[in-house]
């Protein structure tokens, strides 16, 4: 039987681990995590099949090892594989957002009997951990793979193989190329969102109303500045070449825009939205990846018909307002986990005192 070890049970790690038992039931999914917390919650969703105590105690076994940790964690995850015994043939992939400087590290620290794969499924949330982990998180996306170029291609048939429950589509290319575009249409975007946050929140002093007005195109645009801010440092540390060449040029289209504006061009600046407009416009559509911000709360439930109605029922009681609920799925089918989505901080905290209060249910928050 074909042994997977996936090294964090993150939100990528969960659901790639997800998309290969659908596809693969017969594949042995051993999991690791430096958070417990995480371990147990990806044992208790079915979403692993078992864990491993170390990184050495899953990786020597293993017949493929998914590194979905965050890209400076990687490094130091590969230059740990280097010093292992690990099987002949293994083939190790990770699904970092960067892929030049992970791909640089694995060849010098991964000995050449090991295929070392990088790959990238570029879909996600802003969300964090293995709890919000789903089958079809990259179903329609584009699935990066940069192999070296000594790589047999056989191994990397073998990868997609193993990958082809996430519905994703595989486009090969160098790590170079990779890095120049996600740092075009991914990181360098971020940057700016999270600026133009930080820009409203300094005008809050001086116009209080601001926040709440602060709704619309604003959170739009900013979406993004909502995600994990781990990943995100090591991902901009990882493209910093990248991304300053791209400030270069963002500066000169800002100074651009500014000189309409001071000039009062009319025509210049309308070209300037026209042509953006239809480039925009022109974009493929795509279904996935943007979740909208939730503040989820997690209740340990017995799996039977009636139990959403009982808590809702509760929630009801008290008048709070819920935007989504679900079961996780499981495999055991004994005990689910609940999922319930509020609008707010305040009335997530209010439901878990209503539901601690009428049950005894176990409520946390991740
Ligand atoms: N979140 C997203 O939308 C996307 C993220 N990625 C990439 O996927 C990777 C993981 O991201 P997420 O799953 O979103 O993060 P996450 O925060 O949900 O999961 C990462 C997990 O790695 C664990 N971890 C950290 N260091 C570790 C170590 N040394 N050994 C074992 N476990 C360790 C953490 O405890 C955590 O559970 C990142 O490299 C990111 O660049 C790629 C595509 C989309
Ligand atoms: O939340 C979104 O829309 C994203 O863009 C998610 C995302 C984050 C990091 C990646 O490397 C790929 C996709």
């Amino acid at each position: 039987m074909e042994k997977v070890f996936i090294i964090g049970l993150g939100l990528i790690g969960g659901s790639i681990s997800r998309a290969i038992k659908k596809e693969h039931p017969s594949v042995q999914l051993v999991g690791y995590d430096i958070k417990n917390d995480q371990v147990q919650m990806a044992k208790k969703l079915g979403i692993i099949d078992q864990s491993a105590e170390s990184i050495k105690e899953g990786a020597e076994s293993a017949d493929v090892i998914i590194i979905s940790t965050p890209v400076e964690q990687t490094l130091n995850v590969l230059t740990f594989l280097g010093e292992l015994s690990l099987k002949e043939g293994v083939i190790i992939t990770d699904v970092g957002s960067t892929k030049k400087k992970i791909v640089d590290h694995a060849s010098f620290s991964l000995p050449k009997t090991v295929t070392f794969i990088g790959g990238h499924p570029m879909a996600g949330s802003h969300k964090s951990g293995v709890a919000a982990a789903k089958t079809h998180l990259f179903e329609n996306a584009f699935y990066i793979l940069t192999p070296g170029s000594n790589e047999r291609p056989e191994k990397i048939e073998q990868l997609k193989k193993l990958l082809k429950g996430t519905k994703a589509q595989f486009i090969v290319m160098t790590p170079e190329e990779h890095d120049s575009i996600t740092g075009v249409i991914s990181h360098f975007p971020h940057l700016i969102a999270a600026s133009l946050v930080h820009q409203a929140e300094k005008k809050e002093e001086m116009f209080p109303i601001i926040k709440r007005l602060a709704a619309g195109g604003f959170r739009d645009i900013t979406r993004i500045a909502s995600s994990n801010p781990v990943m995100w440092r090591d991902i901009i540390v990882h493209n910093h070449d990248v991304l300053i060449k791209l400030f270069d040029e963002w500066i000169q289209e800002m100074k651009q825009i500014k000189q309409f504006i001071e000039k009062l061009d009319k025509e210049q600046l309308y070209t300037y939205f026209e042509k953006a407009k239809t480039y925009r416009d022109g974009l493929p559509e795509r279904e996935k990846g943007a979740i909208p911000s939730f503040y989820d709360l997690y209740v340990d439930v017995p799996d039977y018909p009636g139990v959403i109605s009982e808590i809702t029922g509760y929630l009801a009681k008290e008048e709070i307002s819920i935007t989504n609920i679900r079961i996780l799925e499981t495999r055991e089918e004994i005990f689910g986990v609940l999922r319930i989505s509020f609008q707010s901080d305040e009335d997530r905290m209010k439901a878990k005192q209503c539901i601690d209060r009428y049950t005894n249910y176990e409520t946390y928050i991740l």
